[in-house]
């Protein structure tokens, strides 16, 4: 049972107008959890996120997000996109990108407001990456540049962050730093990590759901191979596990 479910996702079926990617997902994810998403590829993770983000609309079933349709709750969700999805030759600052973050936040029409750069600075501080605030960002490395997209989706000001393969790029002592900037951004707001590396994440997790378009959760204790092999095999039913965290 989840106490205060921020994400309810309820007999889901989304897809790109042929067969459906998702099918019949039910998930709830609840206030302070740090869930791992993962599944092989093509298995429907970001899209996923696109439906609760309220950027693709399910052909069945109920999402709530913070108690309230995908669009209305868009300013309380911060999303970290797959890092291939983000021109790194635009000419843009650091501090550039970050600010983004704070669009539709601030009146239309008035620009940045002096609290928007505040806000944009401290997001940057938690990153550890103040001092490259001016940078343009095709200098920056994977890792930083990985950074700077978190720093973005904190400027909103998130309840919930969704991050897409943020480790992707990055060598295995800058993934360990990202996760663990990511469990202390998780005493604070609900975070829900999609990536491909299931023993490296459940260390962090409280609780992972693996998704192969359909679903299956359980808690994150020490994943063995044969939990493994299930999940990336024929998940075909769905396993609710109780008392997580
Ligand atoms: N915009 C789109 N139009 C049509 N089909 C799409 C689109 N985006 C994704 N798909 C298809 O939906 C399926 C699931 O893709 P999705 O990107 O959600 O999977 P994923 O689990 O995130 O995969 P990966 O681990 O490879 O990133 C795939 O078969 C993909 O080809």
């Amino acid at each position: 049972m989840i106490a205060r479910p921020v994400i309810e996702l309820t007999g889901i079926c989304a897809g790109y107008g042929g067969p459906s990617v998702l099918q019949d997902v039910t998930l709830g994810v609840g206030a302070g959890e740090f869930l791992g998403l993962v599944g092989p590829n093509g298995g429907g993770k970001s899209t996923l996120l696109k439906v609760i983000l309220g950027l693709l609309m399910p052909s069945r079933g109920r999402v709530r997000v913070l108690g309230a349709v995908p669009l209305r709750a868009r300013r309380q969700v911060g999303y970290v996109p797959q890092y291939a999805e983000f021109a790194r030759d635009f000419p843009i600052s650091v501090c550039g990108v970050v600010l983004m973050g704070r669009l539709g936040q601030s009146p239309p029409l008035f620009g940045y407001r002096r609290c928007d750069r505040t806000i944009a600075m401290r997001s940057l501080r938690e990153v550890g990456l103040v001092d490259l605030c001016e940078r343009p960002i095709g200098e920056l490395s994977g890792g930083q540049f990985q950074r700077v997209l978190i720093a973005r989706a904190l400027a909103t000001e998130p309840e919930i962050l969704l991050l897409d393969e943020p480790a992707a790029n990055l060598d295995p002592r800058a993934e360990r730093d990202l996760f663990g900037l990511l469990k202390s951004l998780n005493r604070r707001m609900t975070i829900l990590v999609v990536t491909h590396d299931i023993a490296f994440v459940s260390e962090y997790v409280t609780r992972v759901a693996c998704l192969n378009r359909e679903l299956v959760c359980h808690t994150t204790e020490p994943l063995t191979a044969e939990t493994i092999e299930r999940l990336y095999g024929h998940p075909i039913r769905f396993v609710q596990h109780e008392g997580h965290g």
